[in-house]
């Protein structure tokens, strides 16, 4: 006899588990989690051992922001200490910095929208000849394709609208914007998302469901541990294999564990129980299949990263040797080393990645203008091809 418990894991392995079967994974306890994480390791191995990451440099454009998350210890008031926008020039001279150390990615990341609700951000844009932060970033994108030959740029900069989202598209191998979680609750009075409207669910959903329409390859997650329940984490899993269902256009799943910020009104919060955040990456798994790319940070998961492998977590995202995590930053990347040492003590391989998979490099996926540089790149030694 089975129990409800392993029927309903059955039905997730064959592919056919509904919202019920997830929510009854999602409670697992004591000899379910480890039957739960077998599972989702078995559904990830029939898809192959590598484990993959992306050699990047971080140039976080501004951090000043029209939102205010609880967990946030990036953004800044202007005034604060650090507080405002990178120079034009910068951005060009660490991009160029990363090629000739081997880093494929820039990731473009900054605040939302400052210039909404910081005169001091409009003026500084305007003074440098910008209407807004994302034409700020286009620019700073075009001087960076201008003067590099071998990296490709990844932007998340926040919520985009559609057009946007193609300003920025033919400068962009991939773009990205967290859902955080589907959960409205989590914008209300008291809680993290309560002063951050970008951080609206029905607003994050539709610029992934936009970039869907206008095929971007694009990167999405979910933040665990800001307050949110089990069946929160599953419908947000869900809602993200809805658009991707649709569009196609999902290349991978970001599953990203909170971690106290000092500083911030959640310092004092705990960050989510290791093996909860691997039980999420395994329903995620059983979710998305074999195919999926699931993403967890490395340098925030430290000690668990062999759990969440063997959760079936199968990417670390980029890591960097010249930039810190900005978002994260009392938390240092682990060497390309560490991370195959890693990956072979479990029987799997570290390899290479750029910000745009495989999957995406031909099809009409890429821009004109980036598809030589991408597929030249692919040909690289050990990297995956089209
Ligand atoms: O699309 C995103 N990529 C993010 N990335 C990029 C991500 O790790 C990878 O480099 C991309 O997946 C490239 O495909 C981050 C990289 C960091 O070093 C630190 C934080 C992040 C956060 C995000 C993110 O929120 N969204
Ligand atoms: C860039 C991404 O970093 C994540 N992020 C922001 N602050 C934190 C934190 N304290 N811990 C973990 N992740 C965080 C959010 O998911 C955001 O979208
Ligand atoms: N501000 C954006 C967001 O939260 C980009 C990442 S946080 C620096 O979506
Ligand atoms: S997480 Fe992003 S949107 Fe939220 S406060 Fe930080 S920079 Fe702003």
């Amino acid at each position: 006899m089975r129990t409800e418990f392993e029927e309903s894991l059955h039905r997730a392995v064959d592919g056919r588990a509904g919202r019920e079967d997830l929510l009854a994974l999602a409670g697992a306890r004591g000899d379910e989690v480890r039957a739960l994480l077998g599972a989702a390791l078995s559904v990830r191995l029939s898809g192959g051992r590598s484990v993959t990451f992306s050699r990047n440099v971080f140039v976080p454009l501004t951090n000043l922001c029209m939102n205010r998350c609880a967990y946030c210890g990036f953004r800044r008031d202007p005034g604060d200490p650090g507080a405002g926008y990178w120079e034009p020039g910068r951005a060009a001279r660490v991009a160029a910095a990363g090629e000739a150390a081997g880093a494929t990615e820039v990731l473009v990341s900054s605040g939302d929208r400052p210039e909404a609700v910081h005169g001091e951000a409009a003026l500084w844009l305007r003074r440098h000849g910008y209407r807004s932060t994302v034409e700020y970033a286009a620019d700073v994108e075009d001087r960076i394709l201008r003067s590099t030959d071998r990296v490709l740029i990844h932007t998340n900069v926040g919520v985009l609208t559609r057009d946007e989202i193609s300003l920025l598209r033919p400068l962009n191998a991939s773009m990205g914007l967290m859902l955080e979680s589907s959960s409205p609750r989590l914008s209300g009075p008291g809680m993290p998302h309560c002063c951050s409207p970008t951080k609206d669910p029905r607003v994050r959903l539709r610029m992934i469901e936009d970039a869907g329409s206008l095929g971007v390859p694009f990167t999405t997650g979910v933040l665990i541990g800001i307050g949110e329940t089990w069946e929160e984490r599953v419908d947000s899993l869900l809602a993200i294999a809805d658009l991707h269902a649709r569009y196609g256009h999902v290349q991978e799943v970001i599953i990203q564990p909170f971690s106290p910020e000092p500083g911030t009104p959640m310092w004092k919060s705990p960050p989510p129980d290791p093996v909860d955040v691997a039980k999420v990456v395994a329903v995620a798994r059983l979710i998305f299949g074999p195919s999926m790319p699931l993403q967890a940070p490395p340098n925030i998961a430290g000690p668990s990263r062999p759990l969440l492998l063997s959760a079936g977590a199968d990417d670390w995202g980029g890591i960097s040797r010249l930039t810190p995590d900005y978002v994260n930053a009392r938390h240092p990347w682990p060497s390309e080393e560490e991370l195959s040492r890693e990956a072979d003590a479990l029987g799997m391989r570290l390899r290479p990645r750029l910000p745009v998979y495989p999957r995406y490099l031909l099809g009409g996926w890429l821009p004109e203008g980036l598809r030589e540089r991408a597929l030249s790149m692919s040909d690289e030694e050990g990297y995956a091809r089209a």
